[in-house]
């Protein structure tokens, strides 16, 4: 299958190599593999670094990638100190996932395996290149020590969030122009304290980085990219937008699917399905879950629902641990639920082929808890946002996708996050989004920004051209 085809035909360049280093979160996790993906298909050696359970969820939970340029990349295991692995915590009053932060503190000493990974291939190669989650920075500081090493900072989140974020962290002052948005949701509530902490202590190092990356476009932020580059801290440095990273021509079908969603969507008219998802970091308390179960129901609109929880720390830590999570699931449906919509809605309660059923006709629109990983998978694919935020990005990305970009509507403001969304305001907005004049304008408008997305990210196109850059920048 290729996805990709761009870069293909570069030169061999063996003496270059890339370490990457996600946070072990699936969000983080899969953004680096698929730019992994690119930079392999260069013909650039990768090792991709995580411990070994974070290397099984990032490889199984992969899709639309070619397999021979998954077998190109070097797969480094590490092993993490042990810790502890709480269950999610739905009635908690803050939606940030705590349970995961001993797992994110943990990471953070990877910094010792890291280094010695660099001190054994420095030797080997003209130069490494260290591309990082920006909320990795600790673990690659040594990069300052080897002569022939550097590094790049990775951003995960959209340009837009990252703006309005560090302007409020590093209190910034900054003179705001007119076409800018009044409404976005500061910090406030979007993290708990003890991760806000862990970020401020990364951005820390963020100086030791020759140069940043984005998965966006400029096609959709290109004020925001401009914007990011007046700001002090990314002074001197070079800022490549190089998205839409994911796979966004898929010619085969995921054998993984569950349910048979897939087959079901093949059977619907077109744009005529919702598919609902909140991620990998989400859960619900029972009576939210109820009133969102009726409200699709009551919509009368087509559904697919991934119905999860937030993934645990250690959910690939055993081969039967992904299966685990989605039996605890089973129990929370209103009895009789998944009989009653049978002729109308799918609830997936394993992994669903997001990317594929987002490109698939049928899909008209999308129930998102506004991830980035969601947004630009969305967006690429032509597919309109009803946008329900729950903690950290999402909020402000709700902001960039509904007022910025037009292509979507508020599900749930950001103001009433700790309210219950009623079975009414979601079958109100369902059929806001998927039955009315107004999301029909949206849905063409989304179409339209896709096409420019996937333009922009093939040969020639804006992010093509920021890649070929980077490429031949750390080549060079
Ligand atoms: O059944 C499922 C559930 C999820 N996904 C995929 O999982 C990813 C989810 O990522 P995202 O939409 O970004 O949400 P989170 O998992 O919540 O990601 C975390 O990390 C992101 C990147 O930093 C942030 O933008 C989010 O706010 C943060 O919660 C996407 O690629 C989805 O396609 C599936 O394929 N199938």
């Amino acid at each position: 299958m290729d996805i990709y085809p761009r870069h293909q035909n570069r030169r061999h360049l063996p003496q270059v190599a890339v370490i990457m280093v996600p946070l072990p979160l699936q969000g983080h996790l899969n953004q680096l593999l698929h730019l992994s993906h690119l930079i392999a298909a260069n013909q650039i050696p990768v090792y991709y670094v995580s411990s070994g359970s974070h290397i099984r969820q990032a490889k199984h939970r992969l899709h639309g990638w070619d397999p021979q340029t998954s077998a190109k990349i070097h797969f480094h295991h590490f092993q993490l100190p042990e810790f502890h692995s709480p269950p999610p915590t739905p009635n908690a009053e803050n939606n940030f996932p705590a349970h995961l932060q001993s797992l994110i503190d943990a990471s953070s000493v990877l910094r010792q395996p890291v280094s010695q990974l660099l001190a054994e291939l420095s030797p080997r190669f003209r130069r490494i290149i260290i591309i990082h989650d920006s909320l990795m920075g600790s673990v690659v500081q040594d990069v300052k020590s080897i002569s022939n090493a550097e590094s790049y900072g990775f951003h995960t989140s959209s340009a837009f969030t990252l703006f309005f974020f560090l302007l409020e962290m590093l209190e910034i002052p900054f003179l705001l122009d007119s076409d800018i948005p009044e409404s976005v949701p500061s910090n406030e509530g979007c993290y708990t304290s003890a991760f806000a902490e862990f970020m401020e202590k990364q951005y820390k190092f963020c100086n030791l980085d020759s140069g940043r990356l984005y998965n966006t476009s400029r096609v959709i932020e290109g004020r925001y990219m401009d914007l990011l580059e007046k700001l002090p801290l990314n002074s001197g440095k070079k800022l490549h937008a190089i998205g839409p990273l994911n796979p966004h021509v898929i010619t085969t079908r995921s054998i993984k699917c569950e349910g048979r969603c897939l087959e079901w969507l093949d059977r619907q008219g077109k744009d005529s399905v919702i598919y609902v998802s909140f991620g990998t970091t989400t859960s619900m308390n029972d009576e939210q879950i109820k009133e969102l179960a009726i409200g699709l129901q009551n919509s009368e609109q087509k559904f697919i629902w991934a119905f999860r929880d937030a993934d645990k720390s250690d959910q690939f830590t055993s081969e039967g641990g992904e299966a685990a999570a989605e039996a605890e699931r089973r129990d929370r449906l209103p009895e009789g639920y998944e009989k009653a919509v049978e002729e109308r809605g799918v609830v997936v309660k394993g992994w669903a082929p997001q990317v594929e059923i987002l490109g698939h006709p049928s899909t008209g629109g999308f129930l998102s808890h506004c991830g980035w990983n969601s947004c630009m998978e969305s967006l690429s694919l032509g597919v309109p946002i009803a946008a329900w935020p729950m903690h950290s990005d999402q909020p402000k990305n709700t902001v960039l996708v509904t007022e910025v970009l037009k292509v979507g509507i508020v599900v749930k403001d950001w103001s009433c996050r700790n309210e219950v969304i009623t079975a009414l305001m979601v079958e109100n907005a369902v059929r806001r989004l998927m039955a009315s004049k107004e999301g029909d304008v949206m849905r063409e408008r989304a179409k339209n920004l896709g096409i420019a997305l996937r333009k922009s990210a093939s040969e020639g196109g804006t992010s093509g051209l920021e890649m070929d850059s980077f490429i031949a920048h750390i080549t060079r």
